[in-house]
């Protein structure tokens, strides 16, 4: 995560004063590290892999809005659908080249007889899949908020610099990052990166004073809970990172599942934790070198494509960050 951390803020030493897209840059970023958590490999190496995802996500998110006749894709394919299994078959042996590339000290041999090399690549997908947009969109939203909200920016970096001074934050010190959490938990309660879950009910549930018929898809807006009044007050709508000063419990009125930003249950979030360090740290990381004000260029448009992500980017000025001209 460093390491990519650093190549990011290498690239942003080119533009000191000027507008810079965050939302792009962490998209960049979040591959990065995925990709080099995973494989040991930088962003470039996995470009290719990443641009075949990334458009095989928006044919994914552009379905849900495809009117289709029914049984008729058994027959006809449609083109949309061709590009989709082109691309299923490219990404997965790009997989098979980079994992027999570790073949040796990788952990394939050990899983010999209890995975297959199928299900692995499934899973690296969905590892990416998973991991990567959402913590770019997740990351993009905190420094819009706190590029309106400088004050909360200057507190975040106080607390920073006090723990870390200019060092690279250590992994046991990021856990008292107190007020970095407050942030990262209001971003996520505004501008959930999944603004819906989904569900298959298995056999007639009864919800409240609606029974749901088996074999029904459940869609659960999160974005609807985390800003009902009837929770969260008359203020849900606004940015109050004080909210969560007491922990969850506390800013939920003791209704911890109305903040679910990584799901609920058994099939929650696999990644919270490693998206929360990779959030704390690289917050760190920004706060530590660049103050950052909203540039008049931006147009407020968040849109869904698969996450809560801005349609037209984020764009920030960014200026060094130096603590004697104070
Ligand atoms: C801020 C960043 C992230 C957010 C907001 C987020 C949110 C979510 C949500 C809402 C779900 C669905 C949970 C449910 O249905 O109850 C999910 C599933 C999942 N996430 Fe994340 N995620 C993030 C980052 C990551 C990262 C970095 C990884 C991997 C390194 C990851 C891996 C997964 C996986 C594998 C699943 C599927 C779990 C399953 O089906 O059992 N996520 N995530």
């Amino acid at each position: 995560m460093i390491a990519s951390l650093e190549i990011m803020l290498e690239r942003w030493r080119h533009h000191h004063g000027k507008e810079i897209d965050i939302f792009s840059e962490f998209k960049i970023l979040t591959s990065e590290v995925i990709s080099r958590t995973s494989f040991g490999s930088g962003y470039l190496e996995g470009q290719h892999v990443f641009d075949m995802l990334t458009r095989m996500t928006h044919i994914i998110s552009e379905n849900n809005y495809r009117v289709r006749v029914p049984g008729i894709g058994k027959f006809v394919k449609a083109s949309y659908d061709i590009e989709f299994e082109n691309l299923e078959a490219k990404i997965r042996e790009s997989f098979k080249n980079m994992m027999k590339k570790r073949e040796k000290d990788s952990i394939l041999g050990e899983l010999d007889g209890k995975i297959s090399l199928d299900d692995l690549i499934d899973q690296c997908k969905n590892f990416y899949l998973a991991g990567q947009e959402t913590s770019a969109s997740a990351l993009t939203w905190i420094v819009f908020l706190l590029s309106v909200h400088t004050d909360w920016q200057d507190k975040a970096r106080k607390e920073v610099l006090e723990l870390f001074g200019q060092q690279i934050p250590s992994q046991d010190r990021i856990a008292k990052l107190r007020i970095m959490g407050m942030l990262i938990n209001e971003s996520l309660r505004l501008y959930t990166p999944n603004a819906i879950l989904m569900r298959r009910v298995e056999r007639e549930t009864r919800l409240g004073k609606i029974t749901v018929p088996a074999n029904t898809e459940v869609y659960i807006s999160t974005l609807a809970v985390h800003q009902n009044p009837e929770i969260w007050g008359e203020d849900a709508l606004l940015f109050k990172p004080d909210r969560f000063a007491d922990g969850v419990v506390k800013a939920t009125n003791s209704n911890i599942a109305a903040f679910l930003p990584f799901g609920l249950g058994p099939r929650n979030c696999a990644g919270m934790n490693f998206a929360i360090t990779e959030t704390k740290l690289a917050l760190s990381m920004i706060l530590q070198h660049y103050r950052f004000t909203l540039s008049p260029t931006y147009a407020h448009c968040p849109t869904e494509v698969l996450t809560m992500c801005p349609q037209h980017g984020v764009q920030v000025i960014l200026q060094p960050y130096e603590p004697n001209l104070l």
